[in-house]
């Protein structure tokens, strides 16, 4: 139970639970490799050269070989044609061991993402970014769904069993995340608010809900008195701030949510770093054994 003193809210472990994860994936490649001599197969595809995004390319490319599969990165310039970034699609989708297809975003300007998007295999669309995906994740079918919703949807799982009747409240729309959050809420038998920067009395809104997942990409947004006691928190955000206190140029994590303020009141809350980020890319793997596997029962007539 929640009261005004001492309370702090438990941290939900979503490094560990990650950990956990990727383990099962492990399992599910050598099953794969066992059964149908299958290497899974994920390419990773990076234009320009943001060192953030570098980094994180980095990551998913040594947790990918961690786990038994194989690793392809495309890293391509910031001048790279939207014709020329078509045509690698177009090869990793004909390309019988790349099971995965996930093109970094954002793209550079110059370049329509809808367009590169819609051209990926919705068999390969790891990211479950591509409108198939999409309208079947919308429509209660089998597709691929995008990593960071479904990380969300297993910490809350794990941490409440059923969600069913519970009032969930996603904090953003984006294609990435809210939208997708908000069905699978949905599909979890929640009554789902999608609110955003245009919402009007935002903190009454947050205030009734059981489970706030918070996906704006504004740092500290959602503050403490915010937060319904007793509440589960879901912070998605990770916004860099400048951290003089650590030295020249150094920057610490923060979410969208104030987590001190906000630990006062939630029963439960991921933290930034440690939550919802190690989570995306565990699930990133998870989708990727998922592919390899429907496509080799595909293929062997399964
Ligand atoms: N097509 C596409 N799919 C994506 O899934 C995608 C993308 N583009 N573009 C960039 C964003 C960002 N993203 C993150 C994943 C993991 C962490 C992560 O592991 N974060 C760690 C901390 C990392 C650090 O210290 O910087 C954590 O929260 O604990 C962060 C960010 C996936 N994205
Ligand atoms: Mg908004």
């Amino acid at each position: 139970m929640t009261t005004e003193t001492g309370h702090r809210a438990k941290l939900i472990d979503g490094k560990g639970f990650a950990a956990g994860l990727r383990q099962q994936v492990a399992n599910r490649v050598a099953a794969l490799k066992a059964s149908h001599g299958i290497v899974p197969g994920l390419a990773v595809v990076l234009v320009g050269d943001d060192p953030a995004s570098e980094i994180y390319v980095r990551n998913k490319g040594r947790q990918t070989l961690e786990v038994g599969m194989q690793s392809f990165e495309h890293r391509l310039g910031a001048e790279t044609s939207q014709q020329a970034l078509l045509d690698l699609v177009a090869r990793l989708n004909a390309d019988p061991a790349v099971h995965g297809i996930l093109v970094q975003l954002p793209l550079p300007p110059h370049i329509e993402s809808a367009a590169v998007i819609a051209a990926i295999d919705p068999a390969k669309d790891v990211d479950g970014f591509h409108i198939q995906n999409a309208g079947l994740l919308a429509t209660g079918g089998r597709g691929l769904v995008p990593c960071t919703p479904l990380g969300c949807l297993m910490l809350l799982k794990e941490e409440l069993g059923d969600l069913s009747g519970l009032d969930a409240l996603v904090l953003g729309r984006s294609n990435i995340v809210g939208k997708p959050m908000a069905h699978l809420l949905l599909a979890e038998n929640c009554t789902v608010t999608i609110a955003h920067s245009r919402s009007r009395n935002l903190p009454d809104l947050c205030r009734r809900a059981d489970i706030l997942v918070a996906a704006v990409g504004r740092p500290q947004m959602v503050k403490g008195d915010w937060i319904k006691p007793g509440a589960t928190v879901i912070d998605v955000g990770i916004n860099r701030l400048p951290a003089p206190e650590k030295g020249q140029d150094k920057t610490r994590l923060v979410g969208d949510v104030d987590f001190e303020a906000a630990s006062l009141k939630a029963a439960a809350i991921t933290p930034v770093p440690g939550g919802v980020g190690p989570m995306t890319i565990a699930v990133l793997l998870a989708n990727s054994i998922t592919a390899a596997e429907r496509q080799s029962a595909r293929e062997s007539g399964e």
